[in-house]
């Protein structure tokens, strides 16, 4: 039998948000269990039947202007297709975001992903994780250190390109989300 598949869906203009979806891939790969797929918008239509049946959906986008990416809104829009059909109800789903600034108005962005996941009916999976760097013994280092409950936030200065930023708390957070949904697909698949 094949392993469920967690499909990460994403956008990237300039790279740093890929960099998150792929230490979001990193952290699926540490569950043996199941199969992670990386997909970018711009491929995104040679990609559907790997959609189609994937166990669960990951979606990551840049903050741009406030919101996600008008790329990753594009795909958002094409995916009306499936949500005709109700296709995708009952995958499970879990969002990241990435910003500028240390805010940024990350939650406006993360809040358009779990509406995305709400109109084709699917199970959102959040972060886990308690926030960090919110105590005076805390650090930047810290896992969650932007606070996040809903799902990865990530912060990219704008001076420095995706070598360097998203900084490794943030990349941590993200591996952290993507081994999170992994294992709740290898759960949520059972006996299915
Ligand atoms: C058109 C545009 C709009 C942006 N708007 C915001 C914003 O509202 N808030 C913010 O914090 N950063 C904003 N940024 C900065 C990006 O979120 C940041 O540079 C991010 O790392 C870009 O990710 P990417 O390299 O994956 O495209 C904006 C960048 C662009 C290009």
């Amino acid at each position: 039998m094949s392993k469920p598949v967690v499909a990460i869906v994403y956008h990237s203009g300039y790279g740093h948000t890929k960099v998150q979806a792929e230490a979001v891939l990193a952290g699926i790969k540490e569950v043996d269990a199941v199969e992670g797929v990386l997909i970018s918008v711009d491929e995104v239509d040679s990609k559907w039947d790997v959609l189609d049946g994937a166990a669960a959906i990951i979606f990551g986008s840049p903050i741009y202007m406030g919101n996600v990416s008008a790329g990753f809104q594009g795909f958002a829009e094409k995916s009306s297709k499936r949500w005709m059909s109700l296709a995708w109800k009952d995958k499970l789903a879990a969002g990241f975001v990435n910003s500028g600034s240390q805010s940024g108005d990350k939650l406006q962005g993360l809040n358009a992903l779990i509406t995305l996941s709400q109109q084709h009916g699917m199970i959102w999976v959040g972060l886990g994780l308690h926030p960090g760097n919110n105590a005076s013994t805390a650090s930047v280092n810290d896992l969650n250190r932007l606070g996040g409950f809903g799902g990865a936030f990530a912060q990219s200065n704008v001076d420095q390109g995706a070598d360097v930023v998203p900084p490794e708390a943030d990349r941590k957070t993200a591996a952290h989300l993507g081994k999170r949904v992994a294992e709740a697909a290898v759960r949520w698949t059972k006996g299915a």
